[in-house]
């Protein structure tokens, strides 16, 4: 099973937009077994509890009744805000399901998928999980998950920091005014047609918010400067991928590597190192049998 990354809120939907990465991914192999074990190993593996009880794979094997002895080959790295906590557990979540025949559609298992993130960050939101295991644009509300499918080109960069997604949540302002209320109504709309049509200019101008962003940018060095720096290299928008420390530009192609180097050369400028993935929007996980 490869179950890929995912970049949340992308700007204006905190805790309701999602979208699947083409790259990196988690690649998931499950066995049967009396009980679950799991064994890790990739990117940032040494800092993932292997204990089913503290990782996600067990949770959602907890929650499925599906023991296993469960293989993860880690391409997201931990604590990147690319959804690496919720690769494993949507990876988990559709390798077990199909394991043990339980049945259940993609859909049915993002509040299951979503258990591994209620163990790690204290909340069990699903706009990673969604879009892992649906693919595509997602939006995460009350009464349920809406999907697009979408394939706009994006730059993500990973700075050497490590944010955890429990402390980034404790830094979202808890009230905010009608007018930046206002404005976010505004940008989520603009970025929910554009994912629809597929349009990079669309896309990023919805990325903007005056709310969370702010607040979050201060735990990631150098972020005005590479922000400013991806926008004079042609990208379209820039926010913080997830609780951060990823950030994230949405598009045109034919700009797509002079944004990464820009973004690179940016965090080098802080004494920062990084990686930069050159990605889209991208499917859903792929199950190899
Ligand atoms: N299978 C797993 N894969 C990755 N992290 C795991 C796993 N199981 C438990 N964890 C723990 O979850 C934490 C990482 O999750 P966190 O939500 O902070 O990061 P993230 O998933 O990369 O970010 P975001 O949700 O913002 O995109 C780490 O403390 C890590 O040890
Ligand atoms: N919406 C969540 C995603 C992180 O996993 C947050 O930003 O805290």
């Amino acid at each position: 099973m490869r179950a890929p990354a995912t970049s949340a809120n992308l700007g204006s939907g905190f805790d309701v937009f999602g979208a699947a990465l083409e790259r990196p991914a988690d690649i998931v192999r499950v066995e049967r077994a009396e009980e679950t074990t799991i064994e890790m190993s990739g990117a940032g593996s040494e800092f993932i509890p292997e204990d089913p009880a503290k990782n996600t794979a067990g949770a959602v094997a907890e929650a499925l009744d599906a023991p296993a002895r469960i293989k993860i080959d880690k391409g997201v790295r931990p604590a990147s805000g690319l959804g690496s906590s919720a690769a494993s557990a949507a990876g988990a979540a559709l390798a077990l399901n199909e394991l043990y025949d339980r049945g259940l559609s993609r859909s049915e298992l993002v509040p299951i998928a979503a258990e591994g993130e209620a163990l790690v960050s204290g909340e069990a939101h699903q706009d990673n999980v969604a879009p892992a295991l649906l693919g595509g644009f997602t939006i995460v509300a009350e009464d349920g998950v809406t999907q697009v499918d979408s394939s706009v080109p994006l730059v993500v960069c990973l700075p050497d920091i490590v944010v955890s997604t429990r402390d980034a949540r404790r830094v979202v302002p808890e009230s905010t005014s009608v007018e930046n209320m206002v404005d976010t109504v505004g940008r989520a709309a603009t970025l929910t047609v554009g994912m629809h049509r597929e349009d990079p200019a669309m896309v990023g101008r919805g990325m903007e918010d005056n709310v969370v962003t702010p607040a979050r940018a201060k735990l990631i060095d150098g972020y005005d400067a590479v922000r400013e720096a991806a926008l004079d290299a042609g990208a379209t928008g820039v926010t913080v991928s997830g609780a951060g420390p990823g950030v994230i530009a949405a598009c045109y192609e034919s700009d797509r590597s002079e944004i990464a180097g820009a973004m690179l050369d940016a965090f080098d400028d802080v004494d920062v190192d990084s990686r930069a993935y050159q990605t889209r929007i991208g499917d859903g996980p792929t199950v190899y049998r």
